[in-house]
């Protein structure tokens, strides 16, 4: 498994090493052990699935607030996305910055993306599938959505039409306005 960190610390790219045969592959999609040697530590308790039918739909930016926080680790199973972690920690160094990377059935790649973190994807193809850990269960009380399109945090969406959102993610507010609660000390 190849393991980057990106432009954000604490947001990491993983390649995993696929062994191919005349039968297809076999690959470890995670592991535990791997992760944890480079200190990458979670105790995943959820794995989320979901389709996105057509392209240029927008889910995002959404975390769970603390003490609900959630590390996500996200691979796109099948079409491609633009996947977003967004550093929403009061009193990071990197506090509103952002990185995007592309996840593909075809590339493999997963994202590995902290708590403290909100995350959002927009679609690239049609039938996007989107698979993810998280260390911490769905707490409706504590999940929140900050706009897509928030200018503080400016995500560069190469959108070349409005995307299509949830009812919910038409609402969320900016992220001045939102009441995000992460600070650097408990993430
Ligand atoms: C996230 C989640 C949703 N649900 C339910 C609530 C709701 O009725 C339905 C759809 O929920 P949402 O509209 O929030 O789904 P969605 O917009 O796909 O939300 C997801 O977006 C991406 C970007 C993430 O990072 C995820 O953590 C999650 O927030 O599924 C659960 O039961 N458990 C869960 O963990």
């Amino acid at each position: 498994m190849k393991i980057t960190e990106l432009e954000v610390p604490g947001v990491f790219l993983l390649e995993p090493k696929y062994f191919e045969d005349s039968r297809g592959y076999y690959c470890e999609s995670y592991s535990k052990r791997t992760l944890a040697e480079i200190g990458l530590n979670a105790d995943f308790v959820q794995d989320g699935h979901s389709l996105s039918r057509e392209k240029g739909i927008l889910r995002g930016i959404h975390f769970q607030r603390y003490p609900h926080s959630q590390t996500k680790l996200v691979r796109c199973t099948r079409g491609r996305i633009l996947d977003v972690a967004v550093d929403l920690r009061k009193g990071s160094k990197y506090y509103t910055r952002w990185v995007a990377v592309e996840l593909s059935e075809e590339n493999r790649r997963q994202l590995w993306i902290p708590k403290g973190f909100g995350h959002a994807f927009l679609t690239l193809s049609e039938n996007c599938e989107l698979q993810y850990k998280v260390d911490d269960f769905y707490c409706p009380r504590e999940d929140r959505s900050i706009a897509w399109s928030d200018p503080q945090i400016a995500v560069d969406w190469h959108l070349t039409a409005e995307p299509t959102l949830s009812e919910k993610d038409k609402k969320a507010p900016l992220l001045k306005d939102s009441d995000v609660n992460f600070a650097t000390e408990n993430c």
